[in-house]
């Protein structure tokens, strides 16, 4: 029970609907007992029937029966009232801890994303949480109605005969016993096919994320085959599953037939011996029988919520455990100008030991732009991701506006940067709502424009729709390049002073990326802009450009600069005019 106790804030939260639930189940539960007291009370009037006046015998039966009527739909209604409290109150402790624990996904760092599965996540949140709703709903409210029930109507019981309670109650831990060890077992059956559930959904997942490349091809067939496999597993899972779920049934029905057979010898015999003064007791005690039975029964099933809920909160507690590498510690907020410095930064990857960057500096002041050239896994990226300080370094400083970047605040300094990644990411969105997400308060005017600049209004006004154009899942309805430009749109509709830019126009064709660096030029005099390219023709005009190899700058300087070094810039510059004479 130790990782539930994580709850047991929630449970203070919502102390006053809890309180009002226990009262609640308490008065009901006197409610229900009732009933068998009036049919015990009809029996004897009617073994009385020969002292007794016909019509008499009649106006008491129906006296009875229009009790139990009433204290019937009193019980009822409260019991309908227990639910609206204590399930209500798990629904809103599943909502809380829902909302903490995607707050605490959100601020965690980019090593956690990369450790851990997407499906995983997921499951913790939607699947963990539901499971430790049921504790904190179904669990704790039939374990109070047990409580509360067995006090009463043991009680009540007791003071009519303690005898005839001490029998009829043999049985019940026999059935409490089988009840649990199916649970267990079911318990146990059940975790091994929701595992080869969540196998299952990762892996239709992931097919049809890489439909196309499956597509392409050709092994529709083999990945039937697959799917085949995992599903005839999973349906043995089942079978076995609800082999054991349906013994359930059958054996209470045998033990509640056998605690009512108790019932009747032993209240039969002690009714011949005097032992009981009237057959409506042993009719009243088959009543109380059975009013024990759900609830022995339901304690297996609740233990298994329990145990269920307990190993899922521990789930989620591993993630709500993890603190995030990265934090902000400036306690004022500091407002971000532009300027960039990096001296002699270093850095590592942690997870694979690769060193990225290895004594890299470059100074850019407000304004200005930067232009990062060098082959893939040269550490281009890496430059950019320490600049939102997506990672921090040991090595050497990163200065943001002559500040070390850990005294900047960090909302502020991510608040300052425009991202452009390099695989563009679109919701499944308008066109709209997927360019305001830079700006929320956009107008349409302002949308329009950072479209324009970002040469994709055209495109996106000869849809149906136009900027209402709903996009499919992760932006599919969009070509390639497309969705580079719809992304641009929306890092240019933040105006913030840092503009990153990480190989975003490599699916643009050569004009469309001079017509768009052109609206950039102009749109960010005042913005520092870093842009990540393999090509000349967007570094041409850059204030700065460096060159890196295995994380090292190789050459820096200007386009003209580098030009006259003849190295790898004037060796790339050469090859690209080539290619592009070709053309
Ligand atoms: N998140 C990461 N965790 C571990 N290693 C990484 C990570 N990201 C990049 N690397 C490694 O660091 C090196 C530099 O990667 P980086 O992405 O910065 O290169 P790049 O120049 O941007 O490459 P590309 O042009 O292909 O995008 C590579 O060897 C890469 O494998």
């Amino acid at each position: 029970m130790s990782a539930l106790s994580h709850l047991n804030k929630y449970f203070y939260k919502y102390k006053s609907r809890f309180i009002i639930g226990v009262t609640i189940t308490i008065v009901a539960q006197i409610f229900t007992l009732y009933t068998p007291k009036l049919v015990g009370d009809s029996i004897r009037t009617l073994e009385q029937i020969d002292a007794l006046h016909k019509e008499t015998v009649i106006k008491l039966l129906g006296q009875n029966i229009f009790w139990i009527l009433v204290t019937t739909l009193i019980a009822g209604f409260l019991t309908f009232l227990m639910r609206q409290t204590l399930i209500v109150m798990s629904r809103h402790i599943e909502f809380d801890l829902k909302n903490e624990v995607f707050k605490h996904y959100e601020i965690l760092t980019q090593s956690f994303y990369k450790q851990n599965r997407t499906g995983d996540l997921m499951n913790r949140i939607s699947e963990d949480v539901g499971k430790v709703r049921q504790y904190a709903g179904p669990a704790v409210m039939y374990s109070i109605n047990t409580l509360i029930r067995f006090a009463v109507v043991l009680t009540q019981m007791y003071l009519i005969s303690p005898q005839l309670t001490f029998y009829s109650l043999l049985p019940l831990p026999l059935l409490g016993y089988f009840i649990f060890k199916l649970s267990r077992q079911i318990n146990e059956r059940s975790s091994i096919f929701q595992a080869n559930l969540s196998q299952l959904s990762s892996f239709t997942q992931e097919i049809f994320s890489g439909i196309r490349v499956i597509k392409a091809y050709a092994i529709e067939g083999e990945k039937q085959e697959d799917f085949k496999k995992l599903t005839q597993e999973s349906k043995e899972k089942n079978l076995k599953l609800a082999k054991t779920g349906s013994l359930i049934g059958p054996l209470m029905i045998f033990l509640i037939g056998l605690s009512n057979l108790v019932v009747i010898s032993i209240g039969a015999i002690m009714y011949f011996n005097g032992q009981i003064p009237d057959i409506g007791i042993i009719a009243q005690f088959i009543l109380y029988i059975n009013m024990l039975t759900w609830p022995v029964a339901s304690l297996g099933w609740v233990s298994t919520m329990i145990q269920e809920a307990e190993a899922s909160q521990k789930r989620i507690n591993e993630f709500l455990d993890i603190k995030p590498e990265i934090y902000n510690t400036a306690k004022e907020h500091t407002p971000i100008d532009g300027k960039i410095e990096f001296q002699n930064v270093s850095f590592t990857y942690d997870d694979t030991g690769i060193k990225a960057l290895d004594n890299v500096s470059f100074t850019l002041e407000k304004g200005e732009t930067l232009a990062i050239l060098g082959k893939t896994g040269s550490g281009k990226s890496t430059i950019l991701s320490l600049i939102a300080r997506l990672y921090d370094i040991e090595d050497g400083k990163i200065l943001i506006d002559n500040n070390p970047i850990k005294d900047c605040h960090l909302n502020d300094l991510r608040q300052s940067i425009a991202f452009v990644p390099q695989d563009a990411f679109l919701f499944s969105d308008t066109i709209s709502n997927n360019i305001r997400f830079g700006k929320e308060d956009a107008t349409e005017q302002e949308i329009i424009e950072v479209a324009k600049k970002a040469a994709v209004h055209e495109n996106i006004i000869s849809f149906d729709k136009g900027y209402n154009t709903v996009l499919g899942e992760r932006g599919l309805t969009l070509s390639g390049g497309q969705k580079q430009r719809v992304s641009i749109a929306r890092a240019l509709i933040k105006e913030s002073p840092i503009l990153i830019l990480d190989d975003s126009l490599s699916a643009v064709d050569t004009e469309t990326e001079e017509n768009i660096l052109k609206s950039l030029e102009k749109h960010s005099k005042n913005i520092t802009t870093l842009i990540v390219t393999h090509r000349i023709s967007s570094a041409k005009n850059a204030d700065k450009i460096i060159i890196l190899e295995n994380g090292k700058v190789i050459e820096n300087g200007t386009h003209e600069e580098l030009i006259a070094k003849e190295g790898y810039y004037n060796e790339l510059h050469q090859k690209q005019l080539s290619e592009k004479e070709l053309l």
